[in-house]
């Protein structure tokens, strides 16, 4: 069904991942995975690139993980794409009352015309069989492209609500964890602004660029797009391994490495993060084990620090063998939505974030990623991360941090602005430029 044809990446020359996506510039669908070369545990492909729409499914509607499954099944090609917060509703029986301003479709997922892989020193293309003709000239052109200069732009962001009123709502929400509701939550807030004009591309370069983060993503689809700067993988899936690597536990960044160092030590040693971080794990090994083959669960770290260029992130990785009877969107279905961004109970800590919150979560709190023909699949989860829709002009990101019975509201509020700083400063941006 797809040509496929390689080439050397040292060949290719320098910027080649740049070069790869402002050639994708031009295409109507857009979907740009980025690693940054991060030396994360379980790293795949360096980069992927996948434009046009051969076929496409989009959802707004109940039944969208059966959608997808029959879409999967029919095509039974590589598919791109992204799972917004919101199909909890579905898997959880919950509604969504909460405002949305951008109005993304609850799932998209198209199937590429061209997809370009990059892995150690090779550089895989994809093409459908209609367009296999294209795949030397394409390359010609990805080798000439133009890698624009990131323009400077001043927009500032409007909180949703005023710290007072975080304060205000996070100590409800501690309310329920003192009765014994929920032991964890993950609480946000929004940041906006309406009549934003941006340059999406230049945004994202600039973004990717400030953060390195190993599940970046550019994604375009219609007049959807989102710049993601994400440190976090959702689940990935490698024959009959699935691999999953919460994170809960966030430190800002040292100015001297001595800071830096005692913030980082700080971070791995204090008991409140670590707990947090434990209770997710706890709530993924039983997400796991309700597809895995007996025994497999398997912690294999447990609150490691990764260092990333804004931020110090505790990281677990736990992982599992499926069973081979679960169909891909069984096994998404089954954990979705991640517990890192939910709480736990699960259950509970989705509806108890859903009444104090005042902005749908959207995408934000989803994933972005891909399925391929074997059945394998890697979805991030959507933090760190610009939404945008290019009509209505409404731009905006949320941040959360989780609340457990040790969290101080005031504290929580610094650590949803140094999650966001990133994203602030990439769009204030004027020197973020690298040659
Ligand atoms: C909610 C966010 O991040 C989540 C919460 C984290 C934490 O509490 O330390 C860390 C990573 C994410 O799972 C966010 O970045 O908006």
């Amino acid at each position: 069904m797809r040509t496929i044809k390689l080439f050397h990446k040292s060949l290719a020359g320098k910027n080649f991942e740049q070069k790869l996506l402002a050639w994708g510039q031009k295409s109507n669908e857009i979907i740009y995975l980025d690693s940054n070369q991060s030396e994360h545990l379980y790293q795949n492909y360096e980069a992927i690139l996948a434009v046009d729409a051969f076929t496409a499914l989009k959802s707004d509607d109940l039944y969208a993980f059966e959608k997808l499954n029959e879409y999967q099944s029919k095509t039974k090609d590589w598919l791109f794409g992204y799972l917004s917060y919101d199909l909890k509703n579905d898997i959880e029986s919950i509604t969504s009352k909460n405002e949305d301003h951008l109005l993304f479709p609850e799932l998209y997922f198209i199937q590429p015309k061209k997809i370009w892989l990059l892995k150690d020193d090779i550089i895989e293309a994809h093409y459908l069989k209609m367009v296999d003709d294209e795949i030397e000239d394409d390359f010609n052109s990805i080798l000439k492209a133009e890698i624009p200069k990131s323009k400077s732009q001043l927009l500032e962001f409007s909180p949703r609500w005023q710290k007072e009123e975080y304060v205000s709502k996070a100590k409800q929400v501690l309310s329920h964890i003192q009765r014994g509701d929920i032991y964890e939550v993950n609480f946000c807030q929004e940041f906006f602004r309406e009549h934003a004009e941006i340059d999406p591309y230049a945004t994202f370069s600039n973004l990717n660029l400030a953060s390195k983060a190993p599940f970046s993503s550019f994604l375009k689809l219609e007049n959807f797009y989102a710049l993601c700067a994400s440190p976090e993988r959702f689940l990935r899936k490698e024959n009959d391994k699935l691999i999953s690597q919460p994170i809960k536990g966030t430190s800002k960044r040292g100015k001297e490495i001595s800071e830096d160092e005692k913030l980082k030590s700080d971070l791995k040693n204090d008991p409140k993060e670590i707990s947090e971080n434990i209770m997710i794990v706890d709530l993924v090994r039983n997400d796991l084990s309700k597809t895995a083959t007996k025994s497999t669960v398997n912690v294999e770290e447990l609150c490691e620090i990764y260092s990333f260029e804004q931020v110090h992130q505790m990281i677990s990785t736990i992982t599992s063998l499926v069973k081979s009877s679960y169909s891909v969107t069984e096994i998404l279905e089954s954990l979705f939505p991640m517990g890192s961004m939910t709480g736990a109970p699960k259950h509970s800590a989705i509806k108890i974030a859903e009444k104090y919150e005042s902005t749908k979560r959207g995408l934000y709190s989803g994933a972005i990623g891909y399925i391929t023909p074997e059945n394998d699949f890697d979805f991030n989860v959507v933090i760190r991360t610009l939404l945008y829709n290019s009509e209505t002009k409404y731009l905006s990101y949320m941040v959360g941090s989780a609340l457990t019975s040790l969290a101080d509201p005031e504290r929580e509020y610094e650590e949803c602005l140094v999650k966001g700083k990133a994203l602030q400063y990439v769009v204030n941006a004027t020197t973020v430029t690298e040659d």
